[in-house]
């Protein structure tokens, strides 16, 4: 995939949607869904989260819900595997869990399977607190496999979840 250039990132960025108060009051919620929505930004996000783990990868792990929407545009777009990771109470025998709290709420993630000898790339919408992909790194590794690296699409540093995952790739940040 060729890599973004700066207009093309620009491009993008500017279709993020921000709502305040979503989904509870004091939160502002930033919806990539417009992004996604457009062809030429989803080509230029899907590349500028690859572009740093070129090679490095042979599964992409994407978490319940807006995860799995990148992991699956960035495995078909490198030809690799996806790891569907998933809230609680939807994966049939799990092998790994864990629980985790977020911006707004709790959660727990489950998959199944064994990862021994994979090279796990774990991609993500948002970095908000960082619980989510601090638990998602957890997971992979209980699962036997290697964190090859995390990239999300829009980091929110104020919340200062690179403290949790320090070497976690953004494409943005707000
Ligand atoms: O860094 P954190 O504080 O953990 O927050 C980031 C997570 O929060 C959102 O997921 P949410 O649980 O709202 O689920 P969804 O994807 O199903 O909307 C977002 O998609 C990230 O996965
Ligand atoms: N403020 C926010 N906007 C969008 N997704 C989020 N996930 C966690 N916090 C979020």
């Amino acid at each position: 995939m060729p890599t973004p250039s700066p207009d093309d990132l620009a491009r993008a960025e500017s279709r993020i949607a921000l709502t305040p108060d979503f989904p509870t009051p004091g939160v502002l919620f930033r919806d990539i869904g417009p992004v996604l929505a457009d062809a030429g930004s989803l080509a230029t996000v899907t590349a500028a989260l690859a572009a740093p783990f070129e090679g490095r990868y042979d599964l992409v792990a994407g978490v319940e819900a807006r995860g799995f929407l990148l992991a699956g545009a960035l495995a078909a777009a490198t030809s690799t595997g996806l790891l569907p990771i998933r809230k609680a109470g939807k994966t049939p025998n799990p092998t790994a869990s864990v629980d985790f709290a977020l911006e707004y709420g709790v959660a727990t993630i489950e998959a199944a399977g064994d990862l021994t000898g994979r090279r796990v790339l774990v991609v993500d919408d948002v970095l908000a607190t960082g619980g989510t992909l601090a638990a998602a790194v957890s997971l992979v590794e209980q699962l036997g496999g290697e964190v090859a690296g995390i990239a999300v699409v829009l980091e929110l540093t104020e919340l200062r979840g690179r403290e949790r995952v320090p070497q976690a790739h953004a494409v943005f940040t707000a």
